[in-house]
């Protein structure tokens, strides 16, 4: 790899590729809907397929609060609205054992995310969390919850301007409830949830194509435990290795003195100030951000125990923070295999480091920060360590013996024109050098 900084990416070619991935051309056919049948979607203040954009800003801009109802919308009969108190243990509970049931399963059914009482306290109760935005539907008669939608607040920085926005997580209708176009009605009322707080964009992602994507980044999934991944069959032995040649291949010496990085430790709160300013520095060459002030950035990088993990290096003889980052934890429930309950995986949250004074210099340190960070995970007995194309992980995931796995992830903004950013892949859906303009590292 070069140590120039990258040519600024040619917009018409990464709308095309987006195009191309958003239409399944070099993903799979299941992908493919055209967008005459997003019967729903078509409806909305969202940019279509083929749609050429000239400017950046807002779709629909004409409504105010007082245009917005301030009573929810009808439901199907049988079924009530429901704002969850989320500060409560028996709903947080209710909405854990909702989703823990029927949130996103992969295709074979083996694997289910398996999610804490923490993991939604950190992930829906950020500073400025509305009751409001936690959205759920019962049984009229059983009281029983059946659906659920969040929004939590969020400062989007997209190119120079900055979006007071919502970041829309946790879709979920039971899978007894599915195909019945529920999905548009939860849709909707947290539209008017949020519309009724003058915010009128959003940032989601998803794993499907809706129209369209700003962006598409790649999972990628870095063994730790290979041994065990294969036995629940995440991973597979490819025909030419051994399964001695797997383990050997992701074996991590958690001894080896070469990448121990002198002045590594837990992030404390006493470190807000400093990781601030080296998160505001590092991320300003994305193309689309998070706006962090000091609350949002102990919240994240903080708050949820046994969720989040930060990790700073001080350099001792100035006591400066030169680099930090992060990864959160999310299990796997592993459904048909006896021997293993669950899968052990780890998220790369955000980073930076000030060892970016050429490209080269940047690829260096991250390989050596990533290096440590997979030796702490071995330390916290993960399973698996994933990671985006997104940020500048593409300096790093392919020498540290990172896989592109099968799952993609597409970026949406609700009512907001903006030009295509890369997502770290081409159109043969593998890693480029350029890297990619997304800086927000969504849950
Ligand atoms: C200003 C504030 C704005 C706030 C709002 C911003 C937008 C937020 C957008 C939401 C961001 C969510 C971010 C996340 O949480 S992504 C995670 C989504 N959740 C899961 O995958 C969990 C498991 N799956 C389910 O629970 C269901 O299958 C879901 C609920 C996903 C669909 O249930 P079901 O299969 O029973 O469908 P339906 O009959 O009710 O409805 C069919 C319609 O719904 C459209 N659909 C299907 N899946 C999604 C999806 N993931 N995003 C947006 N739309 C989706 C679909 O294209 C069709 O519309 P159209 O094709 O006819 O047009």
């Amino acid at each position: 790899m070069s140590d120039q900084p990258p040519n600024k990416p040619n917009l018409n070619s990464i709308k095309k590729l987006l195009e191309m991935l958003s239409m399944g051309k070099e993903l799979t056919e299941a992908q493919h809907k055209e967008m005459k049948d997003y019967k729903f979607w078509k409806t909305q203040p969202v940019i279509s397929f083929d749609e050429k954009i000239s400017q950046e800003g807002p779709i629909d801009s004409r409504k105010t609060v007082a245009d917005i109802s301030e009573k929810p919308l009808p439901l199907l009969e049988g079924f009530e609205w429901d704002t969850l108190d989320l500060t409560s243990t028996k709903e947080l509970d209710e909405v854990y054992n909702l989703l823990h049931e029927n949130y996103v399963e992969d295709s074979g059914e083996s694997f289910r995310f398996k999610y804490s009482a923490e993991f939604f306290d950190w992930a829906l109760k950020p500073p400025g969390w509305k009751k409001d935005w936690h959205v759920g539907v019962r049984v009229k008669s059983s009281k029983r919850l059946v659906a659920f939608i969040s929004a939590i607040p969020l400062r989007l920085k997209l190119h120079d301007k900055i979006i007071e926005s919502v970041e829309i997580n946790f879709l979920c209708v039971h899978k007894k409830l599915r195909s019945k176009r529920l999905t548009p009605v939860l849709i909707k009322e947290i539209t008017r949830r949020v519309n009724r707080y003058d915010i009128w964009q959003a940032l989601y992602t998803a794993g499907i194509v809706l129209p369209s994507p700003i962006s598409t980044c790649r999972y990628t999934h870095r063994p730790i435990n290979w041994e065990k991944l294969h036995e629940v069959g995440f991973s597979s032995l490819p025909e030419d290795s051994t399964k001695e040649d797997m383990v050997k291949k992701y074996y991590i010496d958690e001894n080896n003195e070469a990448i121990k990085l002198e002045g590594l430790r837990k992030m404390t709160e006493d470190d807000v100030d400093e990781v601030l300013e080296l998160y505001n520095k590092f991320q300003a060459k994305y193309e689309l951000i998070q706006v962090f002030d000091k609350e949002d950035l102990k919240h994240w990088l903080l708050k949820g125990k046994e969720v989040i993990y930060t990790y700073v290096v001080e350099d001792k003889s100035n006591k400066k923070i030169t680099d930090f980052f992060s990864f959160y934890l999310l299990p796997f429930k592993i459904l048909n295999v006896p021997k293993h309950e669950q899968l052990n995986i780890s998220y790369l949250f955000y980073y930076g480091t000030d060892h970016d004074s050429s490209k080269k210099e940047l690829e260096t340190r991250l390989k050596l920060l990533m290096k440590n960070a997979l030796v702490i995970n071995k330390g916290l007995k993960i399973d698996v360590f994933n990671a985006l194309t997104s940020q500048d992980n593409t300096l790093f995931l392919e020498d540290l013996n990172f896989g592109l796995g099968d799952g993609y992830l597409n970026y949406y903004l609700f009512n907001y024109k903006a030009f295509p950013i890369l997502g770290g892949i081409n159109k043969h859906t593998k890693l480029i050098e350029e890297g990619s303009g997304i800086g927000v590292v969504m849950l």
